[in-house]
């Protein structure tokens, strides 16, 4: 019997409803972001320690415009539920997950004056300034489309290495990164975050909206793709 991680089978939260309508609509641009040669080395340790701590700079820098964009969505909600929704995960990040990021680039001998001063990758920019454009120009609904692949994505990719047996555990300098993002609290976040997406979706009438929603979507995918590569230091 074949044990990996399958979405079919074991994320049923992604059969109906917009947020799996939209993934296995991009499912091209979705398999080359969540099977990206840098997430095979992650899974079987052989990524480049330096390449590592290049993507963990620019993803500090990530998480800060995505904590912005994702603030926006309080103000972009139209009921005082969904305020609270969007005001607790911007509060969970900046209270949470950005020390907690911090710390773990400590222990990768980055330390937090470094993240701060890092200069942008161009990937950053593209990626984060696409976010934070869907955030201002849209609605609440094309900011967690938007959004939706960092999310999902990452939750899949957690899932799906923290599963698979061939999995490199002993001696994976990585291996605490994908018990992170496929440990149990970090699914939870993720499950939360596709029953809000499908509920915003069938509120602000996602059917309708859809080939503009799948576009966002598919951009999104494409962006996180290339991140994988924003700390090779190709940016001029
Ligand atoms: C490039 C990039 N994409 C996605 C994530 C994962 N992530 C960042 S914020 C957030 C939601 C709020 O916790 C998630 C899932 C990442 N770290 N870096």
């Amino acid at each position: 019997m074949d044990m990996t991680w399958d979405a079919q089978r074991d994320w049923p939260l992604l059969e109906s409803g917009l947020a799996g309508r939209l993934r296995r609509d991009c499912m091209e641009e979705w398999e080359r972001f969540i099977h990206h040669p840098f997430v095979r080395g992650l899974a079987d340790g052989t990524l480049p320690e330096n390449a590592f701590r290049n993507f963990l700079i620019q993803d500090y820098l990530y998480l800060v415009q995505y904590t912005r964009a994702c603030a926006l969505s309080v103000h972009k909600s139209t009921t005082v539920e969904d305020m609270r929704a969007a005001a607790a995960l911007v509060s969970g990040i900046l209270d949470t997950e950005l020390p907690l990021h911090v710390n773990y680039c400590t222990g990768w001998g980055i330390d937090e004056d470094m993240l701060r001063r890092a200069p942008e990758s161009l990937e950053l920019l593209a990626y984060s300034r696409f976010i934070l454009d869907r955030a201002q120009t849209g609605d609440l609904l094309d900011l967690l489309v938007t959004l939706a692949p960092c999310m999902i994505g990452y939750g899949e990719i957690g899932a799906r290495l923290h599963a698979d047996p061939a999995t490199r555990r002993d001696g994976n300098p990585y291996w605490s990164w994908i018990a992170l993002y496929g440990g149990q609290e970090f699914t939870d976040l993720v499950e939360g975050g596709i029953h809000r997406l499908n509920r915003v979706g069938a509120q602000y009438g996602a059917d309708a909206r859809y080939p503009m929603l799948r576009a966002e979507f598919n951009t999104a995918v494409r962006l996180e793709a290339a991140f994988w590569e924003a700390g090779q230091g190709t940016g001029v």
